[in-house]
């Protein structure tokens, strides 16, 4: 009966799987977020050189999520995890208004590489604690995401150390995938 059940309902909700890879720039907060998202923890972080990839699971979505490090030193290397991504998420810290240009700058430039042409977008508008942080409807402005006609998108507030607005993006990523 458990067999016919589990047979049942796989066909009827089946597990979505998403490669999902993480930009921004350094600092921006990826690494706090993916490690908050698989072990619901706060974890201390250092810059990263290279990548971390871990297995998400939410709900019936199972996300590889590829954090790759923003320094710009290193920036050259996110082209080599392009192909196949079905999920751009891309993080700004929304206190760091010095960086918003760079940030946008980066954003677009990723917006407008073929390998990256099938992926949605969804902004985590990061560091929404912060007294100075802007609002995603401000971010969403500064960043100019209106202009973006070519996929869906999306952006949410985040918290990085709360997980606050997390499982929102997550929700409408699922939400994409099964349309
Ligand atoms: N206040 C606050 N701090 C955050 C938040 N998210 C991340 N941080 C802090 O921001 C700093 C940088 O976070 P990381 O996750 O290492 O940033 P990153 O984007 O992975 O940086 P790189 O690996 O250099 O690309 C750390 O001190 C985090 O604790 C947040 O939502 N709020
Ligand atoms: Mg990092």
């Amino acid at each position: 009966m458990g067999v016919l059940f589990s047979k049942f309902s796989s066909y009827w909700f089946p597990n979505i799987e998403c490669r999902t890879l993480m930009l921004g720039l350094d600092g921006a907060g990826k690494t706090t977020i993916l490690y908050k998202l698989k072990l619901n923890e706060t974890v201390n972080t250092i810059p990263t050189i290279g990548f971390n990839v871990e297995t998400v699971t939410f709900e019936k979505l199972t996300l590889t999520v590829w954090d790759v490090g923003g320094q710009e030193k290193i920036r050259a290397l996110w082209k080599y995890y392009f192909p196949n991504t079905t999920t751009l998420v891309f993080v700004v810290d929304s206190s760091d208004a010095e960086r918003f240009p760079e940030a946008k700058e980066e954003l677009f430039s990723l917006l407008g590489e073929p390998d990256l042409a099938g992926a949605q977008l969804l902004v985590f508008a990061n560091k929404q604690d912060m007294i100075n942080a802007k609002t995603p409807a401000e971010m969403t402005q500064l960043l100019d995401l209106g202009s973006i006609k070519n996929r869906e998108w999306f952006i949410c507030g985040t918290n990085a150390h709360s997980g606050q607005g997390l499982y929102d993006g997550l929700m409408w990523v699922k939400k994409q995938m099964k349309a």
